[in-house]
């Protein structure tokens, strides 16, 4: 058999890729394969799949010193895939024993970690020859532990480490993942109780402690949020921000003290609204910010703000209730009022996993919404009343990506 010295490298799929609806974001749509165009390709893909299945073939290409390495990164690519669990484990275990705050000062030694942590000295070992593999900690020499480069990232970005615990009830779910997929009833989920408004008819009727949860940890993981949203989204000039979803106010907080004369409001669930109401008045912005509780699938949205924004709420729900709650933005604002939606996004470059795999996953979790490209949201903005919607430049579409619109006249 010969070998090749190149992977078959899988040419780009020429087919309109899947999204909730078709695009007609000015873009036009994909053009479709010529059939025969269509068999050269499948026989191509044939060929490279039954050689990359033949265990003489996997033996030949890791023996063979030019195939080697693409051979050993598949290999190691798949195992990752295999393992990735346990990795995300050991994770949760080094946030809850609080390892990374032991080593924020310094290094420590193994007999001070195993002070800090109260685990036995083996099984702190285990952990920590674990940890160092996933770069969550570095050896320092003569029996002592520091920061690994993850493990310094992950201190810098608040509100990770309650991301990371809230994950138990999403590992929860996953853990018999076909049976998540066939299930019609998806309420009865660990993660669709924590997101007490996903699928509830009488989500206004929420008391405080069933939202208590989610708007903590929404509000945790609005540092990195804001600083996105708000380095692209052009606020600056516009006289009031009308924040929907806004949860307990902390992405207003921000938008505030970047935009001293902004108005700022706010709409969410009764209860949440609650929680927003004590933020401002906390925060010293009591005189210059309002929340409004209600349900936006049934009530209206206040009007008086010449921009909407829409963060991290779309995504939460299905097409349906996407259309009716732009629709009510758009009667919101003025024409010419700016909405502005931020969200991860699916087909994100280079983040195409945490769209499709990782928030296709939560979502369906969840029990509603999907994430979506930006093409399917213009879809719904242009029939919203949007037209013209843009996708700005983000600085890191694994956390977000911004949509921008004008609301047109009615
Ligand atoms: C100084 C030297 C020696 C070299 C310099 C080299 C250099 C420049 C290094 C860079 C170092 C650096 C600055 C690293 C920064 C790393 C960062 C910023 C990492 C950020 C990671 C963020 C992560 C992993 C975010 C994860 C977010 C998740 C999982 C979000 C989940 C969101 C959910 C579940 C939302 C739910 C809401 C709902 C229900 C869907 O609506
Ligand atoms: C994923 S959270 C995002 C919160 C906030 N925008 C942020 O990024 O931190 C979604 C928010 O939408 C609110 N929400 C969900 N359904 C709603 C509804 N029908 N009416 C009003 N608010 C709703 C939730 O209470 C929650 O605060």
């Amino acid at each position: 058999m010969t070998l090749p010295t190149t992977e078959p490298d899988t040419p780009p799929d020429p087919r309109p890729q899947p999204g909730v609806v078709a695009s007609t974001a000015g873009s036009h749509p994909a053009a479709q394969p010529a059939p025969w165009r269509e068999a050269w390709r499948d026989r191509w893909l044939g060929w490279r799949d039954r050689l990359l299945a033949s265990p003489r073939f996997q033996q030949l290409a890791a023996a063979f010193p030019p195939t080697r390495p693409i051979a050993r990164r598949r290999s190691r690519e798949l195992f990752d895939l295999c393992a990735g669990f346990v990795y995300s484990q050991i994770l949760l275990a080094c946030v809850r024993l609080r390892l990374f705050q032991h080593l924020a000062d310094g290094p420590q030694s193994v007999a001070a970690l195993v002070a800090r942590t109260g685990l036995g000295e083996d099984a702190l070992r285990r952990l920590l020859d674990g940890a160092v593999t996933l770069r969550l900690v570095e050896p320092r020499g003569r029996d002592r532990f520091g920061l690994g480069v993850l493990g310094a990232a992950l201190l810098g970005n608040g509100g990770l480490p309650d991301m990371i615990e809230h994950h138990a009830l999403l590992y929860a779910d996953l853990a018999d993942p076909v049976g998540l997929l066939r299930r019609d009833d998806r309420r009865d989920t660990a993660l669709a109780r924590y997101w007490a408004y996903a699928d509830n008819p009488a989500a206004s009727a929420l008391p405080p402690d069933a939202v208590a949860a989610y708007s903590r940890l929404m509000a945790a993981t609005q540092a990195f949020v804001a600083d996105e949203v708000l380095a692209v989204a052009p606020l600056a000039g516009r006289r009031g921000l009308l924040d929907v979803g806004g949860g307990e106010g902390a992405f207003l907080c921000a938008a505030g003290a970047r935009h001293p004369r902004l108005n700022l409001m706010l709409f969410d669930l009764p209860a949440v609204a609650a929680r927003a109401t004590a933020r401002f008045e906390a925060a010293g912005l009591a005189g210059r910010a309002t929340a409004h509780g209600g349900d936006f699938r049934v009530d209206p949205l206040p009007a008086g703000a010449d921009t909407v924004s829409l963060v991290r709420v779309l995504h939460d729900h299905d097409d349906d209730t996407v259309l009716a709650l732009l629709r009510a933005a758009h009667r919101a604002l003025p024409s010419g009022g700016l909405l502005v939606v931020a969200e991860p996004m699916a087909e994100a470059p280079g983040a195409e996993r945490m769209g499709a795999a990782y928030f296709g996953f939560y979502l369906l979790a969840m029990g509603r919404g999907r994430p979506r490209t930006p093409s399917a949201l213009y879809t719904l903005l242009e029939a919203a009343g949007f037209p013209r919607p843009r996708l700005l430049r983000s600085r890191n579409p694994l956390l977000l990506q911004v949509v921008v619109a004008e609301a047109g006249s009615p």
